[in-house]
């Protein structure tokens, strides 16, 4: 596979879970050209510095650098001497694991000394020492450097120290948590530029180093300006490695597989954006369908919630055993076939979604871009005359599939379902589109799904909120297209006994939680659909009782929300009311909602209330009679 980025690509062993072994396999199956071997991931390894070198160009990569060395420059006696000593033994290590590049990090030591001069002087002796080994030094501000903590520093220390075998290391995370300035990385020759570093972070409020020891990720993770910084990079003519290094406890978590995919991405998406090779982010127009998949059984029960939710049977696949139910622009599938895709999900996982079909504007490019980002495709049989549906993988196996308004994909309902004839005229739909769709997964994936979603669609980030599960805290995190035709929320949960981790753990993996639909007018929707015999989640007395001292509302207002279950936001003059169907099945639930004037949000506020009302419903008070009517 040729490599779009004009940079060799790299990334740092510390930056993903397992031992050694394990980490550089996982970075040579997402197709990294090379690694910087982390000392501690070398100390704690069984074998000497040749087998690692060994092992590494075995796998078709080269070692971009060996790091970190610490507490160098600016030592006073004997602590120089020592330092000398130290790095004359790594750069005989170095030598035996076949890599040129040492990275030494700012002193970090009180002993350190200050002075300009002083360090340069360290480093151009340092830089003979390092010719006697063939190797190179590359200097790198850590933003809580005693002396040195921004590049401009470092690299007026290299420029003084003018050593051929001496260069500067650049860390976006450094960089840009201290917010030095981008411009003076142009008047840096790319040349002395021995390595550049990559990670990106969430916007913070806390000191810097927990900030980068624990909360780095990758590029399109976090709020950092990494594309800039790489802009400015890109300036300067430097064509060595770009290289993540990243330190976070999701990722010492995760599977190392998937995070090396991930570190891949990431930097196919950063080179898109800085020098596009790929098809724009798809333009997401709306949800064109959501399939569930299910037994005959299950199907059956769900067939009946839906027709209390007031949709209606409108069509049957033409070879499948699959049947459209439909109202407003909305179209659920109900897949009960005993083979094929939707089938061995439905063993896997238990009822449930196995597949979304989003409506983009253009299904070649939206292709293309998956598979640029090395997303895996997914192809199935089609029969004869029926449309073929690209698709790609997504969340928990589940499957995107992509439609279009132009062309025959365009026409999905004619061409592969027959319509069943409607016994009366259809009444006026209750719900009229898919508001959000909210997945659950976990925690350890959360970054993972957001690097995915955001480097292949459209999508607006709203920061992570942390919602309180009775079981524990809920991470939740919303992407929405800029005009409302997609939301989707990524909850995860690091709580074991939350509902979100009860989903995933019960489930086996990640999937849809809840679907939400848009009522063009909530109160004659619910009561539309109690006069079905549908009943909502209870929400308790107290709740609305604090509604009216929070927002001053009219008491009949009130009363129509108590009485219809209904939870409210405000925002502003923007208004938001959400009710809640009883979890189906155990799996997944429904919930509809009334955005008025333009409300942007998910009610948060309410989810704490929702959330303790599902886990009194999940597990029952088992108070004797007696003393429950007392
Ligand atoms: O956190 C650290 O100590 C550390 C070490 C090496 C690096 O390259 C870095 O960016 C940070
Ligand atoms: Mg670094």
């Amino acid at each position: 596979m040729t490599n779009p980025a004009p940079n060799p690509t790299s990334i740092a062993t510390v930056s993903l879970s397992g031992d050694l072994t394990e980490k550089l396999q996982a970075i040579a199956a997402a197709g990294f050209d090379a690694v910087e071997v982390f000392e501690n991931d070398f100390l704690t390894f069984d074998g000497g510095p040749r087998e690692v070198g060994r092992m590494v160009a075995d796998l078709g990569m080269t070692i971009s650098a060996f790091q970190p060395f610490r507490d160098f420059e600016g030592m006073p006696e004997p602590l120089r001497a020592r330092g000398f000593a130290r790095a004359e033994r790594k750069f005989a290590i170095m030598n035996e694991l076949g890599t040129d590049l040492m990275l030494i990090c700012s002193n970090v030591s009180p002993q350190a000394l200050g002075g300009i001069d002083r360090a340069a002087a360290d480093f151009h002796e340092l830089g003979d020492l390092a010719a006697r080994f063939g190797v190179r030094v590359g200097y790198e501000a850590l933003a809580w450097g005693r002396h040195v903590n921004d590049y401009r520093d470092a690299w007026e220390i290299v420029r003084r120290a003018d050593h051929e075998r001496i260069g500067v290391i650049l860390d976006s995370f450094h960089t840009l948590a201290r917010q030095s300035p981008l411009g003076p990385i142009a008047s840096i020759p790319g040349d002395r530029i021995f390595l550049v570093q990559l990670a990106d972070a969430p916007k913070l409020d806390m000191d810097v180093l927990s900030w980068s020891r624990h909360f780095r990720c990758f590029p399109g993770q976090g709020d950092l300006a990494v594309t800039d910084f790489v802009r400015a990079v890109a300036q300067t003519g430097y064509k060595g490695p770009l290289s993540h290094e990243i330190f976070n406890d999701q990722f010492r978590a995760g599977s190392a597989r998937r995070l090396a995919t991930d570190g891949m991405r990431s930097l196919i998406a950063l080179a898109d954006q800085t020098a596009p090779h790929l098809p724009p982010r798809a333009q997401v127009l709306g949800v064109e369908f959501i399939e569930f998949a299910l037994d005959e059984d299950t199907a059956a029960e769900l067939s009946g919630l839906f027709s209390a939710l007031g949709f209606r049977r409108t069509g049957l696949h033409v070879s499948k055993s699959v049947a459209r139910w439909s109202q407003g622009d909305i179209n659920l599938l109900l897949n009960t076939e005993t083979d094929g895709f939707a089938q061995s999900h439905a063993i896997m996982h238990g009822p449930g979604v196995c597949a979304i079909a989003l409506r983009v504007d253009d299904v070649g490019q939206a292709m293309a871009r998956a598979g640029g980002l090395r997303i895996p495709s997914f192809e199935q049989p089609v029969g004869p005359g029926e449309l073929h549906i690209p698709a790609i993988r997504g969340v928990g196996g589940s499957l995107i599939y992509f439609t279009q308004p132009e062309g025959d994909l365009g026409h999905i309902w004619e061409k592969d379902f027959a319509p069943v004839p409607a016994a009366a005229a259809p009444p006026a739909a209750l719900l009229q589109s898919v508001d959000h769709i909210s997945q659950s997964m976990d925690y350890e994936e959360m970054l993972s799904w957001l690097l995915f979603y955001s480097s292949l669609f459209q999508l607006e980030r709203i920061p992570q909120l942390a919602i309180a599960d009775p079981g524990g805290l809920v991470e939740s995190r919303p992407l929405v297209a800029s005009d409302g035709g997609l939301r989707f929320v990524l909850n995860g949960s690091q709580a074991t006994r939350t509902l979100s981790s009860r989903f995933v753990s019960e489930h086996f993996g990640s999937g849809v939680q809840h679907i939400a639909f848009d009522a063009p007018d909530i109160f004659a929707a619910v009561a539309a659909m109690r006069a079905a015999g549908l009943s909502f989640l209870d929400i308790p007395e107290n709740y609305y009782e604090d509604l009216e001292a929070r927002h001053g509302l009219e008491p009949a207002f009130i009363d129509a929300l108590r009485e219809h279950h209904i939870l409210y936001d405000r925002d502003g003059e923007a208004e938001f009311l959400q009710v809640y169907t009883h979890v189906f099945a155990q799996r997944f639930f429904f919930e509809i909602v009334e955005r008025r004037g333009g409300y942007a949000g998910f009610g948060a506020v309410n989810a704490p209330v929702r959330l303790a009302a599902q886990a009194r419903e999940a597990r029952p008070v088992t108070m004797p009679r007696s003393l429950r009517e007392r």
